[in-house]
């Protein structure tokens, strides 16, 4: 039976990702996106669970990140709803509003910022690698006036308590996961609603000139190619150098996207595929 990796330690979001996607695998938790990701590369386990992008707060950019520069392929992708939990330890569950800190990832407290503004202003901020980490914390130092932000399966992993539910500020909330391995497979993830198939592109352009994204995108707009995402990320050569991470409705077929690859190509840009794969959500 294959070991999955994922986001740790357990009761991250990742984990409620990574339980839907195999449920009767082995799972171990990393607690950093790129030693997870190693793991795979290094066949210590056959497939790396990891977030990607969230509704609210946007690409995960680490993941983005250490993937281009990994020999790794996307083959899935799980939506998992998000709902933001308030927790404490259960001895200060009746002096909450005088914490003095928050402990949470970044894309959490930046998914709650509205209700902090509003009902704890002048509570302090302090970044953990992942919402369970902060769960971890706050049950390890009762002594202290802190609370975390995560998800119900945080809270009785680590035996908080929740005293606000749905602190996020705005319902539609999901994050996407990619399921990361060091082939490419047909995987099929069942007890989850297929939503559909994207391919991932990575495309580097020549030079800064005008009008070459135009013409990056009018090589899919010929072809009716839907894309569903076009993000820019630095290069970290220099301001102004990015490569594009670009999300095409459908699968990697035999006529279309090479042929937009290959009219890409020629205009001198470099094309990585990322993974083209299935979605599912619950
Ligand atoms: O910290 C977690 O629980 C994670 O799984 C990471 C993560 C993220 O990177 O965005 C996943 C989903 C939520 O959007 C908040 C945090």
């Amino acid at each position: 039976m294959s070991k999955i990796g994922y986001l740790g330690p357990k009761g991250t979001f990742t984990n409620i990702a990574v339980s839907q996607a195999f449920p009767n695998n082995e799972l171990e938790p990393f607690s950093t996106i790129p030693s997870c990701m190693d793991a795979v590369k290094h066949e210590e386990i056959q497939y790396a669970v990891l977030p990607w992008e969230n509704a609210i707060e946007g690409s995960v950019n680490l993941t983005i990140d250490y993937l281009v520069n990994q020999k790794l392929t996307i083959v899935g992708e799980i939506i998992v709803p998000i709902r933001q939990h308030l927790m404490v330890h259960p001895q200060n569950r009746d002096c909450w509003e005088s914490f003095e800190a928050v402990y949470s990832h970044s894309h959490a407290i930046s998914q709650c910022h509205q209700y902090l503004y509003k009902h704890l202003p002048h509570i302090e901020f302090s970044y953990k690698s992942s919402t369970s980490a902060a769960a971890k914390h706050v049950k390890e130092n009762p002594e202290q006036r802190i609370a975390a932000i995560g998800n119900e399966l945080a809270a009785s992993e680590y035996g908080l308590d929740i005293i606000k539910h749905d602190i996020h500020d705005f319902d539609n909330n999901h994050t996407r996961f990619v399921i990361l391995s060091k082939q490419a497979t047909d995987l099929e993830v069942k007890d989850s609603n297929y939503l559909g198939d994207r391919t991932t592109l990575m495309i580097t352009l020549p030079t800064d000139h005008y009008g070459a994204l135009h013409q990056v995108l009018s090589a899919f707009a010929w072809r009716k190619l839907n894309l569903s995402k076009i993000e820019s990320r630095p290069m970290k050569t220099g301001l102004g150098n990015y490569f594009f991470i670009i999300d095409i409705e459908m699968k990697y077929d035999q006529v279309l996207i090479p042929g937009a690859i290959t009219e890409i190509e020629a205009l001198g840009c470099k094309v990585t595929t990322l993974g083209s794969y299935p979605y599912y959500g619950k």
